[in-house]
């Protein structure tokens, strides 16, 4: 649009149109006395361009003849509102839509893709895209990617993740492709957070490839790309950090981070010690009332009489003892996020009393008879399953109605595999960082000592494994010796009972909670090689020799494991 000395671009609609005026509030606000209030409507309809004469005083005239009412736009028309002038620039015709692949395509093309990896030497790259509060629709934004795609290049859908596959980019390419999705899809989006796996170097198994791109995203804030590797895995909730790997455990999170956005209730299912609390606090983290307080409340952890007061607050003198009035973790929690835990082992009538509170959004403290507003949102966990306990009468069924708007099941640690490695390494190095001493490493044998057991206090207990084994090691490298007395007794169990479990007819418990053994020995491998590193202070030579692997290989290794070179002066003799 060409006004006076000035020339601006006006981008039109795909469909739909802008009023041109000198009325405030027209689309595109003109300042030459010449142009009416209304002049004319620019738009498009059915993916044609055309100008309509809204009635104006000096007229509408397109490559000089005057407008009758609405006439068809071309490019390259020129366009006369009074003194002021418009040329018409049709763009190129949008490519016919591209639409995402279902979640079965999309792994067939990444299978396909890994085939190529694996007889011809390439790579790819899987990006997953997490899109929080899209303005447009979800096809819209896979038509965008799609624009700024390679044809060779996928998009598809899996649980509501978009997926990009990036055959033949790896590395930095890879990144600067995952940063241009972000900037394209960002103006479509307001939030988007990106996580990169590629093949080779984060394997060859494409669900365990998109899992790890997925879990990537989970972790990297809003506009950035999050690399896949071993320490991306650690979720940071503010104060505190959650190790995420299990693809079950990522998308466990991916959905708390959706329901933490609206205000429902989440019941969370899971054994002792499975991260129900990390649960509940990851969906108060991102909630929009993070800010306000997180309060928990273990309800086995009280007897029955007083349950009632800590939910509910005391007024002056409602009971002996109660020398002043005090206000009850409801009250606490309003504007916030109530953690009820073990909330099955609340009596019926506290149940009531809960069940009221949470429908009518009011609290009466004991010994009062006022009420008071409260604005609560509960997220409730328990080790039993509440649909039973509400068919065996011992927890009132409006009650788990109004907790279980969202249930999510957090699955037990010997069902998690892939963390427990990750989580066993994560608490060992919090347990030398707190007790001021150097980092330790497992061995081999104490890892798979480790994925033999079964957990029964899932990660509490692994925690406190882990605790123990910092305390007793001499270092620098933990065995299965430094490790409690009721862990080595799997040891002996692990020699005799494949032989056991082979009898025919036999019951047998399995020895060890399975792993993929390519997996398996990439760990190893990794883990030997920063023995190594540590052994010889940093010194490449020497650590690959003592592990008898060629120097080129193993400075290939560690940048595929991403293995940071420490130690002083250049680390290659
Ligand atoms: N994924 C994880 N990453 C890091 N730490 C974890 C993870 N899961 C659990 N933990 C740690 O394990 C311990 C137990 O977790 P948490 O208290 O959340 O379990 P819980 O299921 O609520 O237990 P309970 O049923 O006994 O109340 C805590 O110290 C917690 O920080």
């Amino acid at each position: 649009m060409l006004e006076g000395n000035t020339s601006t671009l006006v981008p039109l609609p795909r469909e739909g149109a802008v009023v041109i005026g000198r009325a405030v509030g027209v689309d595109v606000v003109v300042e030459d006395a010449s142009v009416s209030r209304q002049h004319a409507k620019v738009g498009v309809a059915d993916g044609e361009a055309f100008i309509a004469d809204l009635g104006s005083h000096n007229g509408v005239r397109v490559n000089g003849e005057r407008v009758q009412g609405t006439r068809p736009l071309d490019g390259g028309d020129v366009v006369t509102l009074g003194n002021v002038t418009l040329v018409f620039h049709r763009g190129e015709r949008p490519p016919p839509a591209r639409r995402a692949l279902e979640t079965e395509g999309l792994r067939t093309r990444l299978s396909e893709e890994l085939d190529r990896v694996r007889s011809y030497e390439r790579a790819v790259s899987v990006l997953a895209l997490e899109v929080e509060a899209a303005w447009v629709s979800q096809a819209e934004l896979v038509q965008a990617l799609h624009g700024a795609l390679r044809l060779m290049d996928g998009v598809g859908l899996v649980g509501g993740t978009l997926v990009v596959l990036l055959p033949d980019l790896s590395g930095e390419e890879a990144e600067a492709m995952a940063a241009h999705l972000v900037s394209v899809l960002s103006p479509l989006a307001g939030r988007v957070r990106a996580g990169l796996a590629s093949a080779p170097g984060d394997g060859l198994q494409g669900d365990a490839l998109i899992g790890a791109a997925r879990a990537a995203a989970l972790a990297a804030d809003p506009g950035e790309t999050r690399v896949s590797g071993p320490s991306l895995y650690r979720l940071s909730l503010g104060e505190r950090s959650v190790v995420v790997a299990d693809a079950a455990l990522v998308r466990l999170f991916e959905l708390l981070r959706r329901l933490a956005a609206s205000s429902l209730p989440v019941l969370v299912h899971g054994e002792t010690g499975a991260g129900k609390e990390n649960a509940a606090w990851a969906v108060h983290h991102w909630s929009p009332r993070s800010a306000q307080a997180f309060v928990a409340l273990n309800c086995a952890a009280l007897p029955e009489s007083l349950v009632e007061g800590e939910l509910f607050g005391h007024e002056r003198g409602a009971f002996s003892g109660a020398d002043r009035a005090r206000a009850g973790l409801l009250e606490r929690a309003s504007g916030g996020t109530l953690f009820l835990d073990e909330v099955a082992e609340l009596s019926l009538p506290i149940q009531a009393k809960l069940l009221r509170a949470l429908d009518q959004q009011v609290i009466t403290r004991l010994g009062d008879s006022r009420e008071r507003p409260v604005d609560l949102r509960v997220v409730a966990a328990t080790h039993r399953v509440l649909a039973d306990e509400v068919k065996a009468g011992r927890f009132r069924q409006d009650l788990f109605f109004r907790l279980s708007a969202a249930v999510v099941v957090l699955p037990p640690l010997r069902d998690r595999p892939r963390e427990l490695p990750l989580l066993a390494r994560a608490f060992l190095e919090d347990a030398c960082a707190r007790a001021g001493r150097p980092a330790l490493h497992l061995s081999a044998a104490t890892m798979a000592l480790l994925g033999a057991h079964a957990w029964p206090g899932n990660v509490r207990e692994l925690k406190h494994v882990l605790e123990y084994a910092a305390a007793t090691s001499p270092g620098p490298v933990v065995e299965p010796s430094h490790l409690p007395e009721s862990l080595r007794e799997g040891l002996e169990r692990m020699d005799v009972e494949p032989v056991e479990g082979l009898r025919e007819g036999t019951e047998t418990t399995v020895p060890r909670a399975f792993q993929n053994l390519a997996e398996e020995l990439r760990t190893l491998e990794r883990q030997r090689m920063v023995e190594a590193l540590e052994a010889t202070g940093g010194v490449q030579t020497r650590a690959a020799q003592l592990i008898g692997m060629p120097l080129r290989t193993f400075a290939f290794k560690l940048k595929q494991h991403r293995i940071a070179s420490r130690g002083r002066g250049p680390a290659v003799e």
